[in-house]
């Protein structure tokens, strides 16, 4: 689709073997910059396996049509470019994790500054002061996580996924160890600074009452009874909203 961020079409992906494996295909996915998505689905629909093929960590089993911005992911899968599937995996591409995922021996700050220390961009700039002071981090930036709310970790972690300018973020359960107040203003912060920055992103949530509440296109899992899983916004396409 011209002009998207994310465009996947006709893509299936595996976990494990045999009777005790799992496939998941997408029919249609698309993202634009500064939209947002919610992946949306009961426990064990195949949610965070979505994520690890959009996130270029787990390999189609095939796909007809994968790109991420000017790069043709199928293409790099198919030849096996591991080198430059991490590339544009640590170049474009930011996590929030359910849990923060935030290294416990390094400082507030220096968690912020992982991303664009492993790419060698400046450290201080204007856009990291930018997201310290948005997301109320200035006081912090000394402290360990340990010494951090569960709320604060994850806001933390919301300035380290967007430290260096990624196109795409992927958002796994981000408010899910918060309480709903906590919740809602984590996700208002990631929401409102991924649409500022143009960045699109994909939240997986199996709260839907949460992302009802802001401007979020909700992909749904459909579950077959043969165990198979599929993502599809191929109606949303269908109806031109996105041409
Ligand atoms: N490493 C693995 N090997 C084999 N099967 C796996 C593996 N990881 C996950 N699965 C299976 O794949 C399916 C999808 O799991 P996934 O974690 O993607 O679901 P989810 O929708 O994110 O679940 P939840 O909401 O509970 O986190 C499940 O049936 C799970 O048991």
């Amino acid at each position: 689709m011209a002009g998207a961020l994310l465009d996947i079409r006709d893509l299936t992906g595996n976990r494990g073997a045999g009777s005790q494996g799992f496939t998941l295909q997408i029919e249609a996915l698309t993202l634009h910059q500064g939209e947002a998505v919610g992946i949306i689905g009961p426990s064990g629909c195949g949610k965070s396996t979505l994520l690890d093929l959009v996130g270029l960590v787990l390999r189609p089993q095939q796909a007809g049509c994968f790109r991420l911005g000017s790069h043709d992911i199928a293409a790099l899968w198919q030849q096996d470019k591991q080198s430059a599937l991490a590339a544009v995996r640590a170049q474009h591409i930011g996590y929030v994790l359910q849990t923060g995922g935030l290294l416990p021996f390094l400082s507030v700050r220096d968690n912020i500054r992982l991303s664009c220390d492993l790419l060698g961009l400046p450290r201080n700039s204007q856009h990291e002061q930018q997201l310290i002071k948005v997301l109320g981090l200035g006081r912090l930036l000394d402290n360990k996580p340990a010494a951090l709310s569960i709320g604060e970790r994850q806001r933390v972690a919301i300035a380290r996924a967007l430290a260096h300018k990624p196109r795409l973020i992927l958002a796994d359960e981000p408010t899910a160890s918060l309480d709903p107040a906590h919740s809602v203003r984590v996700m208002e912060l990631l929401l409102h600074i991924a649409r500022a920055l143009s960045v699109g992103i994909l939240v997986v949530s199996h709260d839907w009452d949460l992302l009802s509440r802001f401007e979020v296109r909700p992909v749904q899992a459909q579950m077959a009874e043969s165990g198979l899983t599929c993502f599809s916004d191929l109606a949303y396409r269908q109806g031109g909203q996105n041409e």
